[in-house]
């Protein structure tokens, strides 16, 4: 990778960057809430305390021994462990975290809190939301469109769900909505929704993977593009890859998609019907959900292992979403806005699609001209959630 070497991985080094303020900010006021959100007993609160004291002003720890993953953890974490969490790359820092997080709550530890998701609260309250409500009972007026404006608006609806991120509203303790985009088809800064169903209309229904982000009001739209992609005969079969355990807040794990199918199924009219059909696809097996310890790893996706590399390389598409999963496709640095995405993720097997509204400093694939008016228009573009990509290579 010849750019790599001019590229600079992200770190929390920079003051005033996006991922200091990830660092100095989000994850203190996180771990405030999940104490805040649960009786935790006190040896709990203490190792909640003791994780906000070492990041904010000690040196990168460990996993306690025993850890079920520790060995893992090990080989990942040797180059950064005993640094400051601000001085390592930010990906590493950022799944470090949760996976710390976890340990602190006792998640992974045998006894009462073993396998209690410590963002439950705020995955229950977004999923029980009017948001919800709302954008499910909006499937009715999209059943009466034509394919082709059906096709769009379910992309779409899967690419703004992606907004709705939790961690991404964790501001100074306080969860906020995002800014209103404004009109969502101006914001899309590179879009090549129709290389992408010319391609899938051009293959043989074969499978379909979707690397999947948030719960809730982004899992919900993912899997109506499934279930839209099963029932118009563009995928044979679909593939849902969900976190093995709780990470980055909000993501989507097996216990959340149940959640989320269960509110599809509730819902009265189209939305209803569009969970029974999900319902039926999962029970049958032509919709999977996989749990790949990969998920969770705090590396690109050309690390990925030699199971994964075969499962993903004979999809007919893979589609990608959210901000993390962009990261970790394209690799988390600093790269010309205007370097190519079929290049950055040339390592990646078989076809792609990523679906990502931008909320890290990361871009590619977007044309100079376009990069010029977002580097003019003085907003923060790449960070404010406000901006999207739908990125295709086949
Ligand atoms: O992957 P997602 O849910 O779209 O976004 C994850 C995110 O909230 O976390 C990181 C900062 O914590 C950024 O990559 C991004 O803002």
């Amino acid at each position: 990778m010849p750019e790599a070497a001019g590229a600079r991985v992200v770190t929390g080094e920079e003051p005033g960057s996006f991922a200091r303020s990830v660092l100095a900010r989000r994850h203190p006021a996180l771990i405030r809430q999940v104490r805040d959100a649960f009786p935790y007993p006190p040896e709990r609160q203490r190792a909640l305390d003791a994780l906000l004291e070492e990041t904010q002003h000690g040196v990168i720890a460990p996993l306690l021994p025993g850890a079920h993953d520790g060995e893992r953890w090990a080989v990942w974490g040797a180059p950064h462990v005993g640094r400051s969490w601000f001085d390592v790359p930010f990906l590493w820092a950022e799944s470090y975290f949760y996976r710390r997080l976890l340990e602190a709550v006792g998640y992974f530890r045998p006894g009462p809190w073993q396998g209690i998701d410590p963002f439950a609260p705020f995955k229950r309250a977004e999923l029980g939301g009017a948001a919800v409500a709302e954008e499910l009972a909006a499937l009715d007026d999209v059943a009466a469109l034509p394919l082709e404006a059906r096709d769009q608006a379910v992309l779409g609806g899967a690419l703004w769900g992606n907004r709705a991120d939790l961690g991404f509203r964790i501001s100074a303790g306080q969860p906020r909505e995002a800014t209103d985009p404004g009109d969502p088809g101006t914001r899309v800064v590179a879009d090549d929704s129709a290389p992408f169903w010319r391609h899938l209309a051009e293959s043989a229904p074969t499978t379909v993977h979707l690397l999947a982000d948030n719960a809730g009001r982004e899992l919900i739209p993912d899997l109506i593009l499934l279930d839209h992609l099963l029932r118009t005969g563009r995928a044979g079969k679909a593939v849902l890859h969900v976190k093995p355990y709780p990470y980055f807040v909000s993501d989507a794990t097996t216990s959340d998609v149940v959640d989320c199918l269960r509110r599809i199924t509730d819902a009265p009219g189209r939305a209803g019907r569009i969970g029974a059909r999900l319902w039926d696809a999962l029970t049958g097996g032509r919709l999977t959900v996989r749990t790949h310890p990969f998920s969770c790893a705090p590396l690109p996706y050309a690390d990925m292992p030699a199971d994964l590399r075969a499962d993903l390389s004979a999809a007919a598409v893979t589609v990608s979403k959210g901000d993390l999963n962009y990261r970790r496709l394209v690799g988390d640095r600093r790269w010309p806005g205007t370097a190519g995405f079929a290049e950055r993720t040339a390592a990646f097997p078989g076809p792609l699609l990523a679906l990502r509204t931008l909320k890290s400093d990361v871009a590619v694939g977007i044309e100079a001209s376009t990069l010029d008016a977002l580097e003019g228009s003085g907003e923060a573009w790449r960070t404010s959630g406000t901006y999207a990509v739908i990125q295709f290579r086949p």
